[in-house]
């Protein structure tokens, strides 16, 4: 059987370590590289240290190093950290799977581009649970539409650095474009002093940081006389790293294309 090459970026992240551990125990993967920034502690280090595993792969500051003899980068970094590896990957033709969040528009455009030559999937949350998730939230967005005011509220660790997180901003597009509103008209995404009774058509999001929470989601449907609440909770980031081979065994046969976690888990 030819095992996947994959390189890590981000190798000594939360989601770097977890990503390496799943790429070393997967039958049909191969670490052939491991990224972290030119500052980083631990450059030079073997990338199985932290399990106390020799791999014969060290994390390394420089693309050529790291990435040199992958088919795959799995990326969760930083925006513009992740910006850069795609030109690399670009240039070089190797598939990306990229988990990093906080993209702004221009960003997009940029993976939008990029994925004209090299196949990517990028998706916010590579969980089953939560892909599934946004299924039911189309489902009852579609119904709860009138009468239900639309409330998102996610709630992750004191590291995290964006918000709302990626999974509450996609959450808040599934259900703005299952009832046909937009998004970036709709959004109130903080409250605070006098600010009047709620606009029915708007969809209000809430953020919590604290602790070690690893990502909980919940999306209200307030009406008058009950509420519904669809909540997913994660208690490890295990889900989001095989949810990122999945993706890669997915990307195999692809030349290039822009897909996400629905096209993997064929919920389109
Ligand atoms: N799609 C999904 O399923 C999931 C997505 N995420 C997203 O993944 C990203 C990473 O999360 P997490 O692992 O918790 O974060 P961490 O801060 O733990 O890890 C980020 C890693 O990227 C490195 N890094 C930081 N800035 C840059 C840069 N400019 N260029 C290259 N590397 C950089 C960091 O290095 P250093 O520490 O030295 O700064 C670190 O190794 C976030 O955007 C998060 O929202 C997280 C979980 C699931
Ligand atoms: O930063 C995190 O931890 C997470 N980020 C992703 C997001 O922003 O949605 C996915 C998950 O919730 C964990």
């Amino acid at each position: 059987m030819n095992k996947m090459k994959i390189a890590i970026a981000g190798a000594n992240g939360r989601m770097g370590h977890i990503l390496i551990e799943a790429v070393l125990k997967a039958d049909d993967a191969i670490l052939t590289g491991a990224l972290d920034v030119a500052n980083a502690s631990g450059l030079g280090n073997d990338a199985g240290l932290f399990l106390g595993e020799k791999t014969g792969v060290s994390i390394e500051s420089d693309m050529d190093k790291a990435f040199g003899n992958a088919e795959y980068v799995i990326d969760f970094t930083r925006p513009a950290g992740t910006l850069e590896h795609l030109a690399y990957c670009v240039e070089k033709r190797i598939k990306m799977i990229i988990g990093t969040t906080g993209f702004d528009d221009n960003g997009k455009k940029v993976i939008e581009e990029a994925s004209k030559i090299i196949p990517i999937v990028f998706a916010p949350n590579m969980s089953v649970g939560v892909n599934v998730t946004m299924k039911l939230l189309e489902i009852a967005a579609r119904n709860f539409a009138e009468g239900y005011d639309i409330e998102v509220i996610e709630a992750h660790h004191r590291h995290k650095v964006d918000a709302p997180s990626g999974t509450a901003l996609k959450m808040g597009e599934v259900i703005a474009n299952a009832i046909g509103r937009d998004l970036a008209e709709c959004a109130v995404y903080s409250r605070e002093g006098i600010t009047g009774e709620r606009d029915p058509s708007t969809i209000g999001f809430s953020t919590i940081r604290g602790g070690d929470i690893v990502g909980d989601h919940t999306v209200l449907f307030a009406g008058t006389g009950e509420r519904i609440e669809i909540t997913h909770k994660s208690a490890s980031r295990a889900t989001y790293a095989q949810g990122s081979l999945r993706a890669a065994r997915f990307l195999a046969d692809k030349t290039n294309g822009l897909f996400d976690m629905q096209d993997v888990l064929h919920l389109k």
